[in-house]
């Protein structure tokens, strides 16, 4: 095997320092192939257009369908990256992460599977909607899928939060507010069916907080009131931009052109019904939790401290949704104290005005990148798609821009939860990531990101150097992939930092780690029990993805390991 091999060995307290290089006598080193044959073929291939193409996830032996055991002796493969690295090569692997929030569209088990191939790297569920029952069922759906069919799809439970919002429809699932209709908006009981043009408000404040003239904002703005009378607990409201009114949806109001907080600034982030849905799904082992409605850091070291408590075993990654006028307030310390942040733009868009969400979501992105945490784009990126079979071209030109500023991931919402083509809506994310990314490798569209030392110990600044390092190599040597062997999955997620040219392989011995890896930029995470040495990781890591098609002899890689701090060049022997 021919290896070059640079080692930073990091000292233990009572050892001395020293770091060494070693290179095989028989090894040159010698100026790079200008491109490896194996990446300029898979780059020629097409990996995908925008015509749905659900034939580049089958492969000649329906891979996808078949189970994958997870013996000591094996390593555990994503069904559909396997397809998808043997269609397209190495270089043409999707980069960019898809979540997708399950609702009545999507909670078979069949859809649930159609999804899985499709790409879906995460599963959101919405603890707006539905019961603890429905919840459980699709947790344990997507789980089953992961074992029985070799996926290694992640669920995401996100919050309900305290914010204002109507109840649900009497059993309607929408409503259609038609323009200068009257509808009342209240917080009185019902005790039988909803008078006709009557909503439900979740918050007991709601009639003393607005005043006659203030504009009343559904689902951020998909429709719009203005408050002309108040009667008691009924708030009487002209409908100024007609629209379809969903259950649970979100209210904001506005007042002479700003967010009006009142009481309800006063509501917990994480309400007495969150914190029982957050019980619920720390019991069924859900990987990520998504706050809503943060307003500062506090309230995410609170929960990740009442996670550590709950679950000795395992992690919980919390996220940040980033979608309230007071998160923007404290947006550096509230992403460094979590473990990843969503742009939740449906809500952030009734907040501020709608011209500012764009500039927001950079700025998001940008701090995520910087911090080191993944960050999910979400809302509205194929509105239309609820009801139609194609996109708009400007919906197209959103998922490509949140593509090219290189979040980790993008989420569909009503389009795969409530939409007449949840399928569809996943494959066009899926294969405009894939024509963008192939696109910004082929331009060498680099930008030049400063990425500031997140580290804080001297063993982590070592670390966070050598992917630095590697990533800087890899393009430079434009090696096939990145190895990573990491325990914790901190150097895989600090290598997707650098977004490097090729994808990046990432084994790790937990299930979890590797779920949660799945959010991430370019990480094609993988299952795998380790060795005490390197040398026998490489070598079964090669024979098992060789004997899988995964990869060729000749292949150049670099591989890295959190436990040896060591970077190492390679052809696959
Ligand atoms: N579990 C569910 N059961 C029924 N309907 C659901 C469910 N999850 C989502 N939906 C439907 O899909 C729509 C979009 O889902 P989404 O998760 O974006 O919710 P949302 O109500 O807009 O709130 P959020 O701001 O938390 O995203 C919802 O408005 C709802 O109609
Ligand atoms: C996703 C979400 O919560 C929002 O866009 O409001
Ligand atoms: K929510
Ligand atoms: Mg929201």
């Amino acid at each position: 095997m021919a290896v070059q091999s640079l080692q930073f060995l990091f000292p233990l307290a009572h050892t001395r320092s020293f770091a060494s290089i070693s290179l095989p006598a028989h090894h040159n080193l010698r100026p790079p192939p200008l491109r490896h044959p194996r990446a300029s073929a898979a780059a020629h291939r097409s990996s995908s257009d925008l015509n749905p193409s659900p034939e580049i996830l089958k492969s000649d032996d329906g891979i996808a369908g078949v189970a994958i055991a997870a013996a000591a002796s094996s390593i555990d493969v994503d069904a559909v990256t396997e397809a998808e690295l043997k269609e397209n090569g190495f270089r043409s692997t999707r980069r960019t992460k898809l979540v997708c929030t399950i609702g009545p569209a999507t909670c078979g088990a069949e859809q649930l599977e159609a999804l899985a191939v499709g790409g879906m790297n995460v599963a959101r569920v919405n603890m707006c909607h539905g019961t603890h029952e429905w919840h459980r069922q699709v947790i344990r759906q997507v789980r089953r899928l992961n074992e029985e069919k070799g996926f290694a799809v992640a669920v995401m439970m996100d919050t309900e939060g305290s914010e204002i919002h109507m109840a649900d429809l009497g059993g309607f699932a929408s409503a259609k507010a038609e323009d200068g209709e009257i509808w009342t908006f209240s917080v009185r009981a019902f005790k039988s069916t909803l008078p006709e043009r009557t909503i439900n408000v979740s918050y007991d404040g709601f009639a003393e907080d607005v005043r006659v003239g203030d504009e009343l904002l559904v689902d951020g703005g998909m429709v719009r009131f203005e408050v002309i009378q108040k009667v008691g607990p009924d708030v009487k409201c002209r409908c100024t931009d007609p629209g379809l009114l969903l259950p649970r949806a979100n209210l904001t109001f506005w007042r002479d052109g700003s967010l009006v907080q009142e009481r309800n600034a006063m509501l917990p982030t994480i309400s007495s019904k969150d914190w029982l849905d957050i019980d619920f799904g720390i019991a069924e082992g859900v990987d990520f939790i998504a706050v809503s409605f943060v307003k500062s850091a506090e309230v995410i070291n609170h929960l990740k401290s009442y996670i550590a408590a709950r679950c000795r075993d395992r992690e919980i990654s919390v996220i940040a949704k980033i979608e309230s006028f007071d998160s923007l307030k404290n947006l550096e310390e509230i992403i460094r104290s979590s473990d990843g942040a969503m742009v939740a733009r449906g809500d952030l868009g009734a907040q501020i005005p709608l011209e500012q969400v764009p500039s927001v979501q950079q700025k998001v992105v940008k701090i995520c990148r910087q911090l080191n945490k993944p960050v999910i784009v979400a809302s509205q990126l194929l509105e239309s798609m609820i009801e139609y079979p194609t996109p708009t071209r400007a919906e197209v030109a959103d998922v490509s821009e949140a593509v090219r500023q290189r979040a980790d991931a993008l989420m569909l919402s009503g389009e795969s939860a409530m939409g007449q083509f949840p399928e569809k809506s996943l494959t066009v994310l899926r294969s405009v990531s894939l024509r963008i990314e192939r696109w910004w490798r082929e331009e060498k569209h680099y930008e030049a990101m400063d990425l500031p030392e997140v580290a804080s110990s001297f063993s982590g600044k070592i670390s966070e150097e050598i992917c630095n390092s590697a990533a800087k190599m890899a393009n430079y040597l434009e090696v096939d992939a990145l190895f990573v062997y990491t325990k914790s999955g901190h150097m895989a997620s600090l290598l997707s930092r650098c977004r490097p040219d090729c994808p990046i392989f990432a084994f790790t011995t937990s299930t979890s780690v590797r779920r949660r890896l799945n959010l991430q930029w370019g990480l094609i995470p993988f299952r795998l029990t380790f060795f005490d040495d390197m040398e026998n990781n490489l070598n079964r890591t090669f024979s098992l993805l060789k004997q899988r098609g995964m990869i060729q002899s000749g292949d150049l890689v670099i591989a890295l390991s959190d436990m040896f701090q060591s970077i190492q060049v390679m052809n696959v022997p």
